[in-house]
């Protein structure tokens, strides 16, 4: 019988099919962990009087609540302080390896797991964290699990999972120059919508993503979460095997040739269907911006603040009329005179070395708007070294921007990477909910190329408008 991807990666986890409306048993591959969710699950296991069943398949990072400054230093905030000590507590407890802050392997936990090549193709991983899709973007079946979940794959390094549909993102064409794996993505929430992919596996699929890098695949995965799905993949090819290769978890020799040859056979076969499509035409997309409050509030950076009245749909124009409340903006705005006060270059969305580098040759030889701060947070401190060793931080200094440590950083209010009440941020990250970068705060999401930009002119730019 034909099979998507999805599914074959699926059914090759299976331990136990469920009967009736019980769901099915699948093996993890991978279970990576942070400080946020994991602490509940290991009271739970240590109440249970029970071990970690593979602390072998497990890895835990520092991420959400270190500081990116003064790292050498104990973690002013007692709230993050006591979160982050908890995890090196349990971690050491119960045989789990860490990366702790200022370790060369620390960062963001989607930056971590791809770079040590633990993550790859034809894996189920999970993590409690939503943008666990992230990994998908190596043909695995990535997602995030709740508290108790995590307990439970902790204690079985099993997963009780009920079935999903599938949907195909079809994105053809060829992307125009400065326009990115995030523009894709954007465009891709803003026309399904924040609750588009409810229920299902995405498979990002066709010409424009088989050009794409790894770390550009890992952008468009990262989001499918901002559209409500359950996971996004894309079938590993030669980029895939390119960049696995050599990574200190990659298999070598003839394991190395073995697995590759699996991996060849993760692809969605020719004759399967998906419960439903979706088409992008890569050629007509531009770079993208959000204006909203969701994801899904989004456009192209030439157009202008859409007016409510005009919206048919009565939820949507209730929703737009209080984004844009929140937002501080007026309908008919051209998008290109929104002033910002910060642009955020960082996340497991956008805070790789070919994202810096590519903020870095819009930057170069430029300074940053004054009155503009514009903060640069490489994903993981093995991104900030190569970034180092490329000459990257200097550019990022002398334009104006502050070079930082690694961690999530102003992606999420959880740290003192934080925006004022009514300040406004261009920001590379994946979510622009209230108060998502702190309280009163007002995101714009962007491309490292339009954050870049920005930075320069002070309002949403893309790398174009700084050529007139
Ligand atoms: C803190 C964590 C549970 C959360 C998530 O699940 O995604 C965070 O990473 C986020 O991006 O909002
Ligand atoms: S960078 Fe942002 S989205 Fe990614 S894990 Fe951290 S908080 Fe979540």
């Amino acid at each position: 019988m034909s099979r998507t991807l999805a599914e074959k990666v699926w059914e090759a986890h299976v331990v136990r099919h469920g009967s009736g409306a019980e769901p099915d048993l699948l093996y993890i591959d991978l279970h990576l962990l942070h400080e946020v969710t994991s602490p509940q699950a290991f009271d739970g296991l240590r109440l249970a009087n029970r071990k970690l069943r593979r602390p072998d398949l497990t890895i835990a990072t520092e991420d959400h609540n270190v500081p990116t400054v003064d790292i050498d230093k104990p973690i002013a905030d007692p709230v993050s302080r006591l979160q982050v000590e908890t995890l090196r507590r349990n971690c050491a407890e119960f045989g789990v390896r860490l990366h702790p802050m200022g370790d060369l392997e620390q960062g963001i936990v989607h930056v971590v797991g791809p770079q040590l090549g633990l993550t790859q193709p034809g894996m189920t991983v999970v993590c409690g964290d939503s943008h666990t899709s992230t990994h998908g973007a190596f043909g695995a079946l990535a997602f995030g699990i709740g508290t108790s979940e995590v307990e439970h794959v902790m204690a079985t390094q099993t997963l009780p999972l009920r079935p999903f549909k599938t949907m195909a993102i079809n994105v053809d064409g060829a992307l125009q120059p400065g326009v990115t794996a995030k523009d894709i993505i954007l465009a891709v929430i803003a026309k399904i919508g924040t609750g588009g992919g409810q229920g299902y596996v995405l498979e990002y699929r066709g010409r424009a993503i088989e050009n794409l890098s790894m770390e550009a695949r890992m952008t468009v995965c990262n989001m499918s979460i901002e559209a409500g799905a359950r996971a996004g993949m894309i079938a590993p090819d030669e980029t895939t095997f390119d960049y696995i290769k050599g990574r200190p978890h990659a298999p070598s020799g003839a394991d190395w040739d073995a697995a590759v040859a699996y991996w060849k056979t993760l692809r969605t076969d020719d004759d399967a269907t998906f419960d439903a499509e979706v088409h992008i035409d890569a050629d007509e997309l531009t770079p993208f911006v959000t204006w909203g409050t969701n994801p899904g509030q989004g456009l192209p950076l030439g157009a202008s603040i859409p007016d409510p009245e005009q919206i048919a749909d009565e939820n949507e124009r209730v929703a737009a009329e209080k984004a844009l409340s929140y937002m501080g903006l007026e309908p008919g705005t051209p998008l290109r005179d929104i002033r910002v006060d910060t642009v955020f270059l960082g996340s497991c969305t956008n805070g790789r070395i070919e994202d810096l580098r590519a903020a870095a040759d819009v930057l170069k030889g430029k300074h940053v708007a004054s009155g503009v701060r514009m903060l640069v947070v490489p994903g993981s401190m093995r991104v900030r070294k190569q970034a180092e060793e490329e000459g990257l931080d200097k550019v990022f200094l002398d334009a104006g921007a502050e070079w930082r440590q690694a961690g999530c950083s102003m992606c999420l209010g959880m740290n003192p990477d934080q925006l004022a009440p009514g300040e406004r941020s261009a920001s590379t990250s994946n979510r622009n909910f209230e108060g998502r970068q702190g309280k009163g705060g007002r995101t714009h999401l962007v491309s490292p190329l339009v954050a870049a930009a920005t930075a320069v002119r002070g309002t949403l730019s893309a790398p174009a408008d700084l050529e007139n």
